[in-house]
């Protein structure tokens, strides 16, 4: 059994390089979270679909590689696996997705695997997937409800997607799942936007009055404000020089839960993850630029 299950859709990546070449990869938020949790030594699993295709073929050899269970992976023939594309500006990157009608968004209810969420000790999953398709956001909520029944910790990252739905829909149903939540995992700028707050301990405050335990508000470069509903902490940002911030958030929240799951320790929890997540800035895609626990 998992001790960290999460539920999402995975994706294939392709990543715009310096010379206008495109790098093959790997994304997904809640597959780059099961991968950084595992590359901690955390048992984690994975509950989603592909499609039985050379993406979806891809994705189940590189959990295999990485130590996550696929057990609770469908692949599904005559579906397809969704893909997206990075690219890079002034800005930072910018995602364009074709996972439209994709497997993973045709999940339902009847896909989940009741029991091994009820037996793991948490359950993680995103707005990604809850902004996705309406029977996946279903499953999510159904999930979440089978790990509360079950006292399985519910961990979750708002991680708003406006090319998925919009800001008004995410904001009602993203906050509905707050309410739900033991471990809060937002970046700063989705949820001053999901808030409306602009202050770091405004916006943690808000999703304690939901009746969330602990938040770890990443800051981005700034680093990370923690809070187990006592004292808020932040810790400053490690200075890197970076390259491609895909995937970080998800690198932190990987770090962060596998961590706490081993010592029930926040701070030192979010140190850790705070210090990976901008290592993995360094280097390009949502993968293959997590640390490995003895690179830390
Ligand atoms: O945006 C998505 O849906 C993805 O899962 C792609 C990336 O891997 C992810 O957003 C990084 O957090």
């Amino acid at each position: 059994m998992s001790a960290l299950i999460c539920l999402g859709e995975p994706l294939c990546e392709l990543n715009a390089q310096p010379d206008g070449s495109f790098r093959a990869g790997f994304g997904g938020d809640v597959s780059n979270v099961a991968i950084a949790a595992a590359r901690q030594g955390v048992d984690v699993g994975l509950i989603s679909r592909v499609g039985d295709d050379p993406f979806g073929r891809d994705l189940c050899q590189l959990w295999q590689r990485e130590g996550v269970s696929a057990d609770h992976v469908k692949v599904v023939p005559g579906q397809e696996t969704g893909i997206y594309f990075v690219f890079h500006d002034a800005e930072g990157h910018h995602f364009v997705y074709r996972r439209k009608g994709s497997a993973a968004s045709q999940m339902t209810a009847d896909d989940l695997p009741d029991d091994a969420i009820a037996k793991a000790r948490m359950f993680y999953s995103s707005g990604i997937g809850l902004g996705v398709s309406s029977c996946l956001r279903d499953a999510t909520f159904q999930a979440v409800a089978t790990a509360r029944k079950n006292n399985v910790a519910v961990a979750f990252d708002p991680n708003l997607r406006t090319a998925l739905w919009s800001l008004e829909q995410a904001r009602s149903v993203t906050h509905d799942l707050m309410q739900c939540c033991d471990i809060a995992l937002p970046g700063l700028d989705d949820a001053r936007q999901l808030t409306g707050l602009h202050n770091p301990e405004d916006i943690i405050a808000f999703y304690h009055d939901l009746g969330v335990k602990i938040v770890a508000l990443t800051l981005g470069a700034d680093g990370v404000s923690v809070s187990g509903g006592d004292d808020v902490v932040t810790i400053p940002g490690t200075p890197v020089q970076a390259k491609d911030a895909t995937g970080a958030g998800d690198c932190f929240n990987g770090l962060f839960l596998a961590n706490y799951l081993r010592d029930g320790d926040i701070l030192n929890a979010a140190k850790i993850a705070n210090s990976g997540a901008a290592l993995s800035t360094t280097g390009y895609g949502a993968v293959d630029s997590i640390p490995f626990n003895h690179t830390l």
